[in-house]
């Protein structure tokens, strides 16, 4: 047991930061017993002093800038939750790092664009970048990467990472409401970023992904490189056509290593609704991990909310304050590869959706456009309708998504189809 306590700065008092607050106060004891050490708030940073917060922090020193935070001298950890990828929460991070503190971050859009940059000078000044709740909220998926499956190559990791995103889509499920009625009922709920994009656009997902990337295969974080598709196109009727053939639809993140390179996608997908992800309710998230050793894990609970995430924070400082250090992404930075980024080149079934015009020729000339990108229909289903268009369904085999976007701009040539076709992988998981 040191006498020595653990010196934490918060910048950033929202949601995730006043969770921090309310665990090192309650937990007092508890914290000092597990970590060995007093784990003490030195300091706190946001951008409103006068603020009701809903916890007293009147006991700590106030710091207007969040920079001047992190080069205190007794602080020894800054703690960032104020978000964003570049500006303060940037700013903040890398005078901590050069100030040779402890950083503990939960901001995934600065790790997925800055992180090899951050991950290098923390160890040139001996610092620990740590970023638990970045990624999935309370599930403590870097800790199993890191970690706990340390002694597996990693094969794939897929998950559910957008907390919001699976709300919107399993409430489409079950209240038979469109997109849009769902969208507003999840801002009413405060569930979306102040972005929405961030969310629906599957760029927040993305972000998770790629970290979670850089760990499982010692690649540098590579965003930009994650093939992202959004929630916004899915209607519907395409949740009940996959609910009708088993399947239940995901915004789901896949990471694997190919031959031609590292795949990283971000897009809706079906996935069986027996599998756990497809029994995936609400708001949870879930991740599943393959390695080699270990076959498959799958991690599921909390992917946001106050608690979920501070409880994250907490366990890394709590390593902190034990004195764990481990690279930021498991390995030196300076050993992470850069990835050749694939595109998905994993071939899988697809499902495509249509309104095709009701006359002579027109299914002929979607399934010739299809066969002639090579792709084998497995069903095709028609419904009864009322329009001069009739909304189809295609099931392809097993093909390449190239090949499926090849076909997506043929039957957009054919002049028989009103407006863009909708297709979705399916995944086997
Ligand atoms: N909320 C969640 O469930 C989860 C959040 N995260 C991540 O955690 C981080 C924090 O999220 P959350 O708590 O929800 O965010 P909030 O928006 O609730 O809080 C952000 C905090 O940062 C402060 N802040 C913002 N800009 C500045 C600035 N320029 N200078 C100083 N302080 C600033 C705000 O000050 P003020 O209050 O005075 O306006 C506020 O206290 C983000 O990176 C987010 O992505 C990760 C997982 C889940
Ligand atoms: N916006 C995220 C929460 C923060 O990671 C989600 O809906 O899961």
């Amino acid at each position: 047991m040191s006498d020595k306590p653990l010196r934490i700065g918060i910048a950033g008092l929202g949601t995730v930061g006043v969770g921090v607050v309310r665990i090192v106060r309650k937990h007092a004891k508890l914290l000092e017993d597990r970590a060995g050490r007093k784990i003490e708030i030195a300091a706190v940073s946001a951008r409103s002093r006068d603020k009701d917060r809903g916890v007293d922090i009147s006991h700590y020193d106030w710091e207007d800038d969040p920079v001047a935070m992190a080069r205190r001298d007794d602080v020894d950890v800054l703690v960032e939750l104020m978000g964003g990828s570049d500006g303060p929460a940037k700013a903040a991070v890398e005078a901590a790092i050069a100030a040779g503190k402890h950083v503990v971050t939960a901001n995934k859009a600065l790790l997925a664009h800055h992180g090899q940059a951050l991950a290098l000078a923390a160890e040139k000044s001996g610092s620990v970048l740590r970023f638990e709740a970045a990624v999935a909220g309370g599930i403590p998926v870097i800790k199993a990467l890191t970690e706990g499956l340390a002694g597996n190559e990693i094969t794939r990791v897929m998950g559910v990472m957008n907390g919001t995103c699976n709300y919107i889509l399993t409430r489409m499920e079950a209240t038979h409401q469109g997109y849009n009625a769902l969208f507003e009922e999840a801002h009413k709920l405060g569930y979306l970023e102040a972005d929405p994009q961030l969310d629906v656009g599957g760029i927040d997902a993305g972000h998770k992904l790629s970290l979670l990337s850089s760990i499982a295969f010692g690649t540098q974080v590579d965003f930009d490189a994650v093939e992202l598709e959004g929630i916004e196109q899915i209607e519907l009727q395409d949740i009940e056509e996959a609910a009708e053939m088993g399947y239940r639809i995901k915004l789901l993140g896949v990471a694997q290593m190919t031959g031609r390179g590292l795949e990283q996608r971000m897009s809706p997908c079906l996935v069986p609704a027996a599998s756990p992800l497809g029994q995936l309710e609400g708001g949870t998230n879930m991740v599943v991990i393959e390695g080699d050793a270990i076959g498959q894990v799958v991690l599921r609970g909390p992917g946001a909310g106050e608690g979920p995430t501070a409880s994250a924070v907490m366990g890394d400082v709590i390593d902190l304050a034990r004195g764990l250090s481990i690279p930021t992404f498991g390995i030196p930075a300076a050993k992470l590869t850069a990835a050749r980024p694939a595109k998905a080149v994993v071939p899988a079934p697809y499902y495509i959706r249509m309104e095709l015009d009701d006359k002579p020729g027109a299914m002929a000339k979607v399934a010739a456009v299809l066969g002639e990108a090579g792709i084998s229909i497995d069903r095709m289903r028609q419904h009864g309708h009322h329009s001069p268009t009739a909304p189809v369904i295609f099931v392809t085999h097993k093909c390449a998504r190239n090949q499926i976007d090849t076909a997506l701009e043929g039957i957009g040539k054919t002049k028989v189809v009103s407006g863009a076709p909708v297709a979705i992988r399916i995944e086997e998981v």
